[in-house]
């Protein structure tokens, strides 16, 4: 079973940059996105790197800029050995859903190439702000209007993922990229999953573990509960819930501070545990909008559509400048 992963401490540019783009990218192209409004990336080559942006579980994204147009891009580059096929299957599922993806909510692709040694590369919309996570670790917390606004923006993303049957699976601070006007976005598409129906049954689409312990539903964490059979559009209610609670307490928030999240612990706290506390400082809304997304029962959890006319949501007002302002 999978352990939670400690937090990444991000590595800003420490790594030495990788030598021109044309000796590590000489790339067969595969069936690539192109959107009218997008410039054409015809071939990886055509990209050179700029900058690491960051590392995740099963690659590094890099900051690239188009020869052409002088366009700046993400690239994010997986790279796979025959130890990882079934992560290269992974990636591949996220390509082709990132290929049917056009939101403003929702991080954009630009293209996906096959690179060297069975890497495989998606150039996707640069999010110059970096990550909820980054601006979590130099903010710590977020004020109520401006978490409202972060929830208003992630629900429409929601909304339209979950309106093309595309179950995020892996919704959490490090996936919700931010642009340079305070945008948030919902980004990471390596364990989603397009469903056929409306729920997921055990050993079919929902492989429990996938994804990250910390911001799973307990339905997900202990399919057993409930049969195996559940909403997996419910689980990303779940996974949005605790990220928010997350802006506002300013640490993970489901366990105590100072535990350690390791399997068993998170296990307890999310299947086991009483109502998530809320801080004393919430408002009533918040309070509210909060125990509707953590709702164990996820039957009776509210829906991205309920979640969005909610009094939180619907009065909370700022402008997406906000979540950058004093960051
Ligand atoms: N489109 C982007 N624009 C700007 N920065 C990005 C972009 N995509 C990713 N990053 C940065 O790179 C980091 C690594 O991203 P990546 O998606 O590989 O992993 P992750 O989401 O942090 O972790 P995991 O692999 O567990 O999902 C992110 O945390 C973010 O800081």
């Amino acid at each position: 079973m999978a352990l939670v992963r400690e937090r990444r401490q991000q590595q800003p540019l420490r790594l030495p940059l990788p030598p021109s783009s044309k000796q590590l990218l000489p790339c067969h192209p595969m069936p690539t996105t192109f959107r009218p409004d997008s410039p054409l990336i015809e071939r990886l080559s055509d990209l050179d790197k700029l900058a690491v942006l960051g590392h995740g579980n099963g690659g590094t994204v890099y900051k690239v800029c188009h020869r052409n147009s002088s366009a700046v891009f993400a690239l994010k580059v997986l790279r796979f050995d025959c130890d990882t096929i079934a992560i290269r299957h992974q990636a591949i599922r996220e390509a082709e859903i990132l290929k049917r993806v056009n939101s403003p909510h929702v991080v954009r692709c630009h293209g996906v190439f096959d690179g060297q040694s069975g890497d495989l590369c998606f150039a996707t919309e640069y999010m110059d702000a970096g990550s909820l996570h980054d601006l979590l670790r130099i903010r710590r917390i977020l004020p109520e209007r401006v978490i409202a606004g972060v929830a208003r923006r992630v629900l429409e993303g929601l909304k339209y993922l979950h309106g093309m049957r595309i179950v995020h699976r892996d919704l959490k601070p490090s996936n919700l990229l931010v642009n340079g006007r305070g945008e948030v976005k919902i980004a990471d598409f390596g364990v989603s999953r397009v469903v056929a129906g409306d729920t997921c049954g055990g050993g079919g689409c929902c492989d429990s573990y996938v994804g990250t312990c910390a911001y799973m539903s307990p339905e997900r964490f202990d399919p057993d509960t409930c049969g195996g059979r559940y909403d997996g559009f419910a689980g990303d209610v779940w996974s949005l819930g605790v990220v928010l609670l997350e802006c506002h307490v300013g640490r993970y928030p489901l366990i105590s501070a100072g535990q350690r999240a390791d399997w068993a612990t998170l296990m307890c706290a999310i299947c086991f545990g009483g109502p998530p506390e809320v801080p004393e400082t919430a408002s009533e809304e918040f309070e509210s909008f909060i125990r509707r997304c953590l709702e164990k029962d996820w039957r009776r959890r509210a829906t991205v559509q309920e979640l969005l006319s909610h009094p939180f949501v619907a009065r909370g007002h700022s402008s997406a400048q906000d979540l950058l302002d004093n960051a």
